[in-house]
């Protein structure tokens, strides 16, 4: 099979493929960019796989970066782009379930492709845009299947992460994982400790955060790998009220952090401790407890202005969405006229400093700032105007 029109992205890296194989070496794209490119996905990164090992590679071309040489990846900066090129390769024994102890260089693209995950990511595609399909890839993205290459068991010894990969892409693709393969998960499930949670949370919230969550969804709970990761050992209960919720869609990682400490009913020193387990920033947790707040305060219809104001348009926006897809009926745009209408959006928006306070008599210091608190808490609330003389007689009289 050949595809006639090549997106830009692989035209603009045609030149080295080019430059690789006039000096008789093998050049394929490879990866997600080809599989997308045959789903009509926008593609991210295009990564090129070769026969020249690093060190050919990098004669070859004026401009290379050692990416990870020690895996066989050059980056060429030749035509302003940066390409990452690795040789192919094969992975020997896999002792800890997550990197393999040794990569041997092999001059055969079948080697390589052959130790990838899923038939669907083990397509290659030649410049000339003729795909290289030796694992049936392009039947099973016709028919929707995640199926591992070759011996699900061993593709999963090999990398563990895979699993989280497969119930990933499910939900992404709106694909169905194949019963060998989805049989293989819930017998090596466990293998999942193994993996650095870091890399676990990536697959998980693209899991969530896909078209069709609740076929990854599915799969999660049933093979069993919803017990190995964090804070869900228990977590079916939880898994299966996702799954049945209508119309999942989430929108960004607070969007799923926040459903998923709702649902599981956590409280503020719960939700800390639960998201940084899954190894969250610090953003991400601030921004979920903003959002929970005010998620609570819609499903309860007890959403003050002091909540819309401490929550901030966002986190608000993210909170009207999850109560809606938990049911409840939400006037979004009543929502967002209430954030609007709030005379500050910050502290900074006061029109009275610190400055004014000191001006009208009052000492820096803990009194100052508990006025201010006051103030700030008073205008959210309209007791009082936004407007510095209104501000300064609030001032004067409770100084
Ligand atoms: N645990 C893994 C990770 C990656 N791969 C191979 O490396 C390619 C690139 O990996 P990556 O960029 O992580 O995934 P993509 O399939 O490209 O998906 P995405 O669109 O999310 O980047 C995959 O297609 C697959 O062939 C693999 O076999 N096993
Ligand atoms: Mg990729």
């Amino acid at each position: 099979m050949k595809i006639e029109k090549i997106p830009t992205e692989f035209e603009q890296a045609r030149p080295i493929m080019q430059t690789i194989e006039a000096a008789g070496y093998e050049a394929y794209f490879v990866g997600g960019s080809v599989r997308d490119t045959l789903l009509h996905k926008p593609i991210h990164d295009v990564d090129i796989a070769t026969s020249a090992f690093p060190e050919e590679v990098k004669q070859l071309f004026h401009k290379t970066v050692d990416t990870g040489i020690e895996h066989g990846t050059v980056m060429i900066l030749d035509h302003g782009i940066g390409y990452e090129t690795t040789t192919f390769r094969t992975e020997s024994t896999y002792q800890d379930y997550r990197r393999p102890d040794s990569v041997t260089f092999v001059r055969s693209l079948a080697e390589d492709l052959k130790r990838r995950d899923f038939t669907i990511n083990a397509l290659a595609m030649h410049e000339d845009g003729e795909i290289i399909d030796l694992f049936s890839g392009l039947q099973d993205l016709d028919n929707g299947v995640i199926r591992a290459v070759g011996n699900p068991e061993e593709r999963f010894n090999e990398d563990a992460l895979r699993m989280m990969r497969a119930v990933r892409f499910a939900s992404q693709l709106n694909f169905t994982i194949e019963t060998k393969t989805t049989a293989a998960i819930a017998s090596h499930a466990e293998l999942l400790e193994k993996i650095a949670i870091e890399r676990i949370q990536v697959e998980f919230v693209k899991m969530l955060m896909g078209q069709a969550p609740q076929m990854g969804l599915t799969d999660f709970l049933e093979t069993g790998l919803y017990r190995y990761c964090p804070g869900l050992a228990d977590g079916q209960d939880l898994i299966e009220r996702l799954r049945r919720l209508d119309h999942l869609q989430l929108a960004s990682e607070v969007a799923v952090w926040t459903v998923m400490v709702y649902l599981l009913d956590l409280d503020h020193v719960k939700t800390t401790k639960f998201l940084k387990a899954w190894k969250n920033s610090n953003q991400i947790i601030d921004a979920t407890h903003r959002a929970n707040a005010a998620l609570h305060g819609i499903m309860q219809d007890s959403l003050d202005n002091w909540l819309c104001y401490e929550t901030g348009e966002e986190d608000l926006m993210t909170a009207a969405d999850l109560a809606a897809l938990l049911g409840k009926t939400v006037d979004q745009s009543a929502l967002m006229a209430q954030y609007q209408a709030l005379q500050i959006k910050a502290k900074g928006d006061l029109e009275i400093t610190g400055q004014d306070l000191m001006a009208a008599g009052v000492q820096p210091g803990p009194m100052m700032g508990k006025l201010l608190a006051q103030i700030e808490r008073k205008v959210v609330n309209n007791e009082l105007t936004n407007e510095k003389e209104q501000l300064l007689r609030f001032v004067r009289d409770n100084k």
